[in-house]
């Protein structure tokens, strides 16, 4: 698992570190990992000796870090120059260290450049990039290098431009090859678009961690973590001891649907699976394991429900969404479930104990919370999760999960081939699954997002990706994660 924070309690880590040590020290820190990281860059295009360096330099300690590496290269023979975009305010110190190392500043970009390093602005950086480093930051993304490679980019803290907690690039950003972090992740390289804008993001240990003191943004897993909480059955198991999930999905108008979460379900750790609606037939001539009826009343024992995708918004669904809320077990609502929540006629229903989880889309998120979810999806997801008291599943390209204490975690796995029809009935099944097989709401949730996004890489790979293709790439998947 990674973890990212808030700049707020870095500040705070900074402070009471720095306390301790003499001034300067962590700058000296950041900016040998930085300088490293650099080399090793331009050790795969031909080398530190003579390659064309260009430091942007912001007026704040990005920018000294940035200086203080560029120093460090130009000790070794790169050629660099310092374009400062305030000259009347700059890191003193860090500029004449890339002076006394043979380093130059310059008021214009040059035409060429093998590395650009971003230290216009870090985590001290508010609002939108202003208009002069917006216009800087367009034009050195052209810049090129040897041979007419374009010049690799490498970000100090984070690429100048992104909203460092919500992960949100609200104008004019840099795309990094790589950005190099001090200290602990931020959100903004775990969330959002500005994730994307990172590159490949390498952590710099500067010593913070002892007085990292709270508890982190954002949490992002990693295989062993979902291989660590994936149910796996036992020599004693039977299948219901392994978990039974209803899904109350599907309609006359969508049988797809009740297609689409039947497979997400079965792909997941349950013994076994019952479907409940007026697809029944269609689902037992795709699925012959599945046990059918054609209505909640009548579905049996289950440990879980999952209960919307296609389900339509007739009486009917409405009487299925107030059967399954009645339960005392986990609920997962998706799709037109959660439609049927718009108004409050289901806000008795809701007031209960056991475990909800609801996996909106935007269009849904913004139906049910009475507005889009914004540049902070994740702060988004965490309000709506505290409102319904619910686990929120907040879909996109980056998957956010949020439960009602403010506990939040990114999906890394997305995929765009995710965007399409029914992948979502898909995703709700298999959360479903592990819901009833007594998976925590916000690990079920988790781990159903990432395993989810990896079938929707594995399907890309073999062309246009549909629904069904998901579906079938989660058991593949599942052997390469689980063993
Ligand atoms: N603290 C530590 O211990 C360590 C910190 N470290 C490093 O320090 C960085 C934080 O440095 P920081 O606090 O000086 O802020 P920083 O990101 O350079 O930006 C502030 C400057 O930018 C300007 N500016 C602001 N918004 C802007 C905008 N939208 N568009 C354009 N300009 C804008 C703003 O100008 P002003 O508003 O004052 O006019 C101000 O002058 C951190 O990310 C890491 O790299 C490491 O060395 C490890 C140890
Ligand atoms: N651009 C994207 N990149 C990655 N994943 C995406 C993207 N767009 C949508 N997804 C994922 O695709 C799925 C779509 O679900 P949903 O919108 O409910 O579709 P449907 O209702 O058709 O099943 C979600 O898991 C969502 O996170």
């Amino acid at each position: 698992m990674r973890r990212a924070w808030r700049v707020s309690d870095v500040r705070s880590a900074e402070k009471s570190v720095m306390a301790g040590l003499p001034e300067g020290t962590l700058m000296q820190r950041a900016a040998a990992g930085l300088a490293r990281r650099c080399a090793l860059l331009l050790d795969g295009t031909g080398g530190v000796y003579g390659a064309r360096v260009l430091l942007l330099v912001g007026s704040g300690d990005n920018g000294g870090d940035a200086l203080y590496a560029g120093a460090a290269l130009a000790r070794r023979g790169a050629q660099v120059r310092a374009l400062l975009l305030t000259p009347e305010r700059v890191h003193l110190a860090g500029l004449a260290a890339l002076r006394a190392a043979g380093g130059f500043t310059t008021r214009d970009l040059p035409p060429r450049s093998e590395l650009v390093v971003d230290g216009i602005v870090g985590i001290g950086a508010s609002g939108g990039l202003r208009p002069a480093a917006a216009a800087i930051v367009r034009q050195a993304g052209e810049l090129r290098g040897r041979g007419g490679a374009r010049a690799l980019v490498v970000a100090v803290d984070v690429p100048s431009g992104v909203a460092v907690d919500t992960g949100d690039v609200p104008g004019e950003a840099v795309t990094a090859d790589v950005t190099v972090t001090f200290g602990c992740l931020k959100p903004a390289h775990v969330l959002g678009p500005a994730a994307i804008r990172c590159g490949a993001v390498d952590l710099v240990d500067i010593g913070l961690g002892p007085a990292l003191v709270t508890g982190p943004a954002v949490r992002v897993p990693d295989a062993a973590d979902i291989a660590a909480w994936w149910p796996r059955p036992g020599a004693t198991s039977d299948k219901y001891s392994r978990g039974v999930v209803g899904l109350a999905t599907g309609s006359a108008a969508y049988p797809g649907a009740a297609l689409l979460s039947t497979s997400g379900a079965l792909a997941g750790p349950t013994g076994m699976v019952r479907y409940a609606g007026s697809a029944h037939a269609e689902v037992v001539r795709a699925h012959p394991s599945v046990v059918v009826a054609d209505k909640v009343a009548d579905a049996g024992r289950v440990q879980a429900w999952v209960c919307g995708s296609g389900l339509g918004s007739g009486p009917q669904a409405r009487t299925e969404l107030r059967s399954v809320l009645a339960t005392s077990l986990p609920v997962l609502l998706d799709a037109d479930a959660i439609n049927l929540l718009v108004g409050g006629e289901h806000a008795e229903d809701l007031r209960r104990d056991a475990p909800l989880v609801l996996t909106p889309h935007d269009g849904e998120f913004t139906r049910l919370a009475g507005e889009s979810p914004g540049a902070d999806r994740a702060g988004a997801a965490a309000r709506l999760a505290a409102w319904t008291n619910a686990v929120v599943l907040l879909k996109g390209d980056r998957t956010v999960v949020a439960t009602p204490a403010g506990e939040i975690w990114a999906n890394p796995t997305g995929s765009p081939a995710l965007a399409t029809a029914g992948s979502g009935d898909v995703l709700a099944g298999l959360l479903g699954s592990l819901l009833a097989a007594g998976v925590p709401p916000v690990r079920a949730a988790v781990a159903a997002a990432y395993v989810h996004g990896l079938a929707g890489r594995w399907a890309a790979r073999h062309g246009p990706v549909t629904a069904p293709d998901v579906a079938a790439a989660l058991r593949p998947v599942l052997v390469d994660l689980l063993g």
